[in-house]
């Protein structure tokens, strides 16, 4: 009976103590916590946050058990290595801040749907793509949406064209001068070719995959972009969308595809939905 009194007591004492700003604090950490920990899930980040968290355990450990010396190197080691971390995973941090900058967890609802002109460049994207897989000819096209990617049609030459299939067909054809590289469609035009993207550091990419595919994925990684890839290799048409790769899709599977992903529904969560197409 003593100790149920007890633990009566200790219950009371730390409900009376415990503040709602206490768990509200708590809520946010773990909150950021998770959404840090689903980011590298899976990067290379993911491995050394599991050997700091090691070293920190061993310096914890070596620092009880008064192992000085070996205490002053680890400690040592975890702030040099905070430091070397910030150098490394640059480009994980800043895609890390485009993905926090993009989040729309304040909006309520973002509806967009597609004017006629994008269906018209959809349509003539699908075209090109379906012609160049019977040919085998290689071409990535990149489609901005919402998150500006200026910084890649400075990588190329600057085109600003009437989108057309004739044109995309022509530029990716091997011999012309900007074959090499991607496409980027910009305000409903082809503002760029020959542009550099950057490559994707996912480990879990198939093998198969060469640098189109990886220069593909690793640009849905850093910005919203829906991106067209043709295999000079197999004549493979695929859509890269939010880090994902379709593959093997046909010239009509393309055009649903590229208009459900330019008609995006953004929810209040932050979660995103397909909005009925047009
Ligand atoms: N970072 C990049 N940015 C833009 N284009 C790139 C990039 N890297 C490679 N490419 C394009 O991909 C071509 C090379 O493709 P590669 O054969 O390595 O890839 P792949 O994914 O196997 O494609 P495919 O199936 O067409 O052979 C290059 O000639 C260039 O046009």
């Amino acid at each position: 009976m003593e100790i149920i009194e007890v633990i009566i007591t200790f219950i009371k004492s730390f409900v009376s103590e415990v503040k709602v700003t206490y768990i509200i604090d708590i809520v946010i950490i773990a909150f950021v916590l998770y959404k840090l920990l689903s980011l590298i899930k899976e990067t290379r980040a993911e491995q050394l946050v599991k050997g700091f968290i090691i070293i920190l355990i061993i310096a914890k450990v070596s620092e009880w058990a008064k192992l000085y010396a070996v205490n002053f190197i680890l400690q040592s080691t975890f702030t040099i290595g905070l430091i070397a971390l910030v150098i490394i995973f640059q480009p994980e941090l800043r895609k890390a801040l485009e993905h926090l900058g993009r989040s729309q967890w304040f909006l309520t609802s973002a509806k967009k749907t597609v004017n006629d002109e994008q269906v018209r460049i959809v349509n003539e994207i699908a075209d090109a793509a379906g012609v160049m897989s019977r040919k085998k000819i290689g071409a990535l096209i990149v489609v901005e949406r919402m998150i500006g990617i200026n910084d890649i049609v400075e990588t190329g030459t600057v085109t600003d064209a009437k989108v057309s299939a004739d044109l995309l067909m022509n530029i990716f054809y091997p011999k012309s001068p900007l074959h090499d590289g991607a496409v980027v469609i910009k305000n409903n035009r082809i503002m760029a070719a020959g542009c550099l993207l950057p490559l994707s550091t996912n480990k879990y990419i198939s093998k198969e995959l060469g640098t189109r595919h990886r220069a593909a994925m690793g640009m849905t990684e850093t910005s919203d972009a829906v991106i067209v890839i043709v295999s000079e290799e197999t004549g493979a048409i695929s859509m890269a969308v939010e880090g994902k790769l379709q593959r093997f899709l046909d010239p009509s599977t393309l055009k649903e595809l590229m208009v459900n992903a330019l008609t995006q529904e953004k929810e209040s969560n932050g979660g995103e939905k397909n909005a009925k197409k047009k």
